[in-house]
């Protein structure tokens, strides 16, 4: 790894910024690595709440999978210290901030933006695979959108190096594929699921099994009961597209190097991504 990796930092090797966000743990901020004037996101999470939420173990785990990960669509964890209170992530700064932003902003996205979007995403996740690593996670709170306009995966709290699987759960239902949600042997098809949920999110502004009770949220999901409301107007290929990744036999579900050579995704994305 390169002479950064093994760096120990500390606090007075920044100087803090503005807060660009408050996450369940604690804080992120914009902050200048004084040496290099690089800037950088600095997550910093209080202990004692990741004692009280039991998270230390998946926090470790999230450190030690996202810094090894090299990709231009995911968020670099470039190092991490603590002190007596606190852990702080030295994070890559996504200038043009989170996507669900965004996407409330706009409602939903063009065909175009979508699949420029969900191309790139497969690539990331292909490249995750390539080295055991499921996110398990892929939904607009997770993704941040960097100064070119890209796309950015941040936040692997929930991915695992698939030699060990964990079936624990928290945090929205909707973007779990029916494996998980059942908490049956899960594998990296997972993520093509949500992916899938999130190109029909970015196409029609909710995800596709969306209800008001979780229960109804549980069954629609399961039953894959799947429906594309006539507006806005989207073209066949992105339903088919669709239908091809939210399929309930996980081994059924297309995979990604196909996802990048299927139709709408030639015909709509920016190959620059
Ligand atoms: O006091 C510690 O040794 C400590 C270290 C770490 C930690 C160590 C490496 C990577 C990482 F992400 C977190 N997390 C904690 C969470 C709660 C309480 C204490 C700790
Ligand atoms: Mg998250």
């Amino acid at each position: 790894a390169s002479a950064a990796a093994q760096k120990r930092w500390n606090l007075s090797d920044f100087d803090i910024g503005k807060a660009l966000g408050r996450g369940k743990f604690g804080h992120v901020y914009l902050a200048r690595e004084k040496r290099s004037n690089h800037i950088v996101a600095l997550k910093v999470l209080f202990k004692t709440q990741l004692q009280e939420s039991q998270v230390e173990h998946q926090l470790r785990r999230e450190v030690e999978i996202q810094s090894h990960l090299r990709h231009p669509n995911i968020l670099r964890l470039y190092g991490y210290f603590y002190d007596q209170k606190r852990v702080y992530l030295i994070l890559e700064y996504a200038a043009r901030g989170e996507l669900y932003k965004e996407l409330q902003k706009c409602k939903y996205f063009s065909e175009r933006r979508a699949a420029t979007y969900v191309a790139s995403l497969a690539r990331a996740l292909i490249y995750c695979h390539g080295k055991h690593v499921i996110h398990r996670d892929i939904k607009p709170e997770n993704l941040l959108i960097g100064a070119q306009g890209e796309l950015k995966i941040a936040d692997f709290g929930w991915s695992v190096h698939t030699f060990n699987r964990r079936r624990t759960m928290c945090g929205t239902l909707d973007y779990l594929p029916p494996e998980m949600v059942e908490s049956v042997e899960h594998d990296a098809s997972v993520d093509i699921w949500s992916l899938g949920i999130l190109c029909y999110e970015f196409l029609y502004g909710v995800p596709p099994f969306e209800a008001v009770e979780h229960s109804d949220t549980y069954r629609r999901i399961v039953q894959v009961d799947l429906k594309f409301p006539p507006t806005p107007i989207v073209s066949p290929s992105a339903k088919d597209l669709i239908s091809q990744m939210l399929v309930k036999e996980s081994a059924k579900r297309l995979p990604l190097h196909k996802l990048l050579e299927h139709p709408w995704i030639v015909q709509n994305a920016d190959p620059s991504g």
